[in-house]
């Protein structure tokens, strides 16, 4: 039996449809990733597998109980954790008071163990909390019952990069154990690490339901590359999956990557040849807005080569193909700076669903359709 499954569930405020037919369902022991921009539905859609709002139309059930059913879902929540995105405890109390009354409504299995790790402060009231301690303190008070199914809103806001990274790795020995996840994000790559597989949501709708390597991989990577000497054109775009090749000539050798990565992503949308200055010449502003730096060709099918030895040639572009074909490909050059990265959960969108995707004209044909509906 599935852990959580959503079947048409819709929430319409009135003004806004935030959840328009969401299907899905969470098999147990997976980390499922619930994934959208802001505003998409994704809070809208938890609380009412929580039954702290109602569904419009369709229906949910979680762990076999019917969201619409109180008395089910009572029991139900007895074996749930949920840490909701904004939690809203009581600013009097101190975190060990919390633990203490959260202890006599659900019981205490562990807490002392996930106050160890999660490291809250524990004798201070809420209201002297930072943002990333109220989480903190969430997660022990999320997982302390020792839930069958946790459901976290947004788990890792506010957590510096330590926390998360022990949170994901808190979350993967869970996993092992048998725990079922279901977690919110608006980051593809905090997903990626953890999860199995992914539904987006966007403007209510559901736009995919998918394993997280297979989105991974139709959504490519965002590649920036800095190179001692001009790579010819056909060189990077005769490669199968490189697209929206952008190229310029910028900056020092021996100057920030950081910056260069700034003009190329700049530049990227343009393709063709944009050339610079070495800013450390005088004459060119140093400002790191492209167009005081990148002068547009009137050509498309060149690139520009520099007029000194200090610039290097930087080419940005979105890679679906085979990594290590890339690399055998750049290994022929001399390359200054390399960076390759996930595509922003923007990009994903655009490159999938079209950027003027809104709620009145949805996506054709989506991967979910593909699949053969969105629930499994
Ligand atoms: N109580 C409410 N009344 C009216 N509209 C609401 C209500 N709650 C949410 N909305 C609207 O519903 C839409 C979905 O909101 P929701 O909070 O579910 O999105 P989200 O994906 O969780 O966003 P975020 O990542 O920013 O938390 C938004 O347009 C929001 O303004």
């Amino acid at each position: 039996m599935d852990a959580v499954t959503l079947d048409g569930l819709t929430k319409d405020y009135g003004e806004v449809l935030a959840n328009d037919d969401v299907s899905f369902a969470v098999e147990r022991g997976e980390i499922f990733g619930y994934l959208g921009p802001n505003g998409a539905g994704k809070t809208t859609t938890i609380r009412m597998l929580l039954g702290l709002i109602s569904p419009t139309d369709g229906s949910a059930t979680v762990l076999g109980a019917d969201v619409r059913d109180e008395s089910a879902l009572i029991d139900a929540r007895r074996r749930i954790g949920y840490l909701p995105d904004n939690p809203q405890y009581d600013e009097t109390a101190t975190g060990r008071e919390l633990i203490a009354l959260h202890e006599r409504i659900k019981g205490d299995r562990r807490s002392d163990e996930l106050v160890e790790l999660f490291d809250p402060p524990l004798d201070r009231p809420i209201r002297e909390y930072s943002h990333g301690n109220v989480r903190k303190l969430g997660l022990v008070l999320t997982f302390m019952h020792d839930p069958e199914l946790v459901i976290l809103d947004e788990p890792t806001g506010g957590l510096d990069p330590l926390m998360k990274q022990r949170f994901g790795e808190f979350l993967r020995r869970e996993r092992e154990t048998g725990l079922t996840v279901l977690f919110s994000s608006h980051i593809l790559g905090e997903v990626r690490r953890l999860c199995d597989r992914v539904a987006i949501i966007r403007q209510g709708r559901l736009v995919t339901v998918e394993p997280v390597e297979s989105l991974l991989e139709r959504s490519g990577k965002v590649v920036r590359l800095a190179a001692a000497e001009p790579i010819p054109h056909a060189a990077l775009d005769g490669l199968d999956g490189v697209h929206d090749l952008g190229a310029g000539v910028a900056g020092s050798a021996t100057g920030s990557a950081a910056g260069a990565e700034t003009d190329a992503t700049d530049s990227a949308d343009a393709g063709g040849e944009r050339t610079a200055t070495d800013p450390d010449a005088g004459d060119h502003s140093h400002e790191s807005d492209a167009g005081d730096h990148f002068h547009e060709s009137d050509t498309g099918d060149h690139f520009h080569e520099s007029d000194t030895d200090d610039h290097f040639h930087e080419y940005t572009f979105t890679y679906t193909g085979e990594v290590n074909t890339l690399l055998a490909r750049l290994g022929e050059y001399s390359l200054h700076d390399c960076t390759i990265e996930e595509a922003p959960l923007e990009d994903v969108f655009l490159r999938f669903y079209g950027a003027e995707t809104d709620e009145t004209d949805p996506p054709a044909s989506t991967p979910a359709d593909d699949a053969g509906g969105a629930s499994r």
